[in-house]
């Protein structure tokens, strides 16, 4: 029988994001020492550095050292590269919506996705204090623990819920184009604007049909990468915020049901610059 490609790291990434999810939600207040990155909003614990550690050390141990890369969240953060090659990659954010683990708001997630010759082969999103297991695999559909998921099928803008995250950068300039966006989108008049203040979640709430679109610039590769997956194969689109073609390292994305609702959401969007996730480091 064929090989089934890549089936025994999607399970072992199943497995481990459970696992991950069990340490965020045991961590208690000890964990929740707060620090902070690129802003004073974007932050960090204790608690995200060693779920990453935990998630990557299974996985190394699982699959041997230097067999495979890895592009965490925290890991670039202390100065690893984030380049994506033609080498089987992980794609990891252990605490996605950390802001929301460090207030005590529902919404947290594991982003585990896998990617090989560049081209993305599954994506695993476990929201952990909801306990729901989002997962896919290429051309293999999309599902919610056991039950197959797919996206909304309204095509109707002003039937629609929208999510839209404000990010960490509160430059005033940004500041004011992502409300301005969120303004015109909010009175073509959509149903409703949302959020859930992690990125992998709005991407499996879009997957599972519970809005219609999400968008942001200002992401990273991390919080996407699995709820692409997800999103695809639950029947949605992934497209780049100016309709161009979906890219995952350009820190800016749209994902939807159909390409009628992405479409006019696209029109509404003020863009403005985000520096990509493979930029070259600059030299301090
Ligand atoms: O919690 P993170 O891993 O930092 O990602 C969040 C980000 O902090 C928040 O500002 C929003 O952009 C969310 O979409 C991200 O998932
Ligand atoms: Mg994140």
């Amino acid at each position: 029988m064929a090989e089934d490609l890549w089936k025994k790291e999607y399970d072992f990434a199943v497995a481990v994001a459970r696992k991950a999810g069990a340490v965020i939600r045991e961590a208690g207040e000890k964990e929740i020492k707060v620090c902070t990155k690129s802003s004073t909003v974007d932050l960090v614990t204790k608690t995200d550095e060693r779920v990453e550690k935990i998630i990557i050390g299974s996985l190394k141990e699982e699959f041997g050292e230097g067999t495979h890369c890895f592009i965490g969240e925290e890991s670039v953060a202390k100065g690893e590269p984030c380049i994506l090659t033609d080498k089987p990659t992980w794609i990891i954010d252990p605490v996605d919506g950390t802001t929301n683990f460090v207030h005590g708001f529902p919404f947290v997630a594991v982003s585990i996705a896998f990617a090989v010759n560049k081209e993305l082969e599954f994506g695993v999103v476990y929201s952990c204090l909801e306990d729901k297991m989002y997962k896919a695999r290429r051309g293999k559909g999309a599902f919610c623990d056991d039950d197959r998921i797919t996206v909304s099928d309204v095509e109707e803008i002003k039937k629609s819920i929208i999510i839209s995250e404000h990010g960490t950068d509160r430059s005033p300039e940004k500041v004011k184009k992502i409300f301005s966006t969120m303004q015109k989108i909010l009175c073509i008049p959509v149903h409703g604007l949302r959020g859930s203040g992690t990125a992998a979640t709005n991407m499996c709430l879009v997957a599972c049909g519970a809005v219609e679109a999400f968008f942001e610039i200002g992401i990273h590769c991390w919080d996407i990468a699995a709820g692409a997956v997800i999103v695809k194969e639950a029947g949605g689109i992934l497209l780049d915020v100016d309709g161009g073609p979906f890219d995952l390292m350009s820190r800016r994305m749209v994902s939807a049901n159909n390409k009628k609702i992405a479409d006019r959401i696209i029109k509404e969007i003020e863009i403005f610059p985000a520096e990509r996730d493979d930029a070259p480091i600059q030299k301090k």
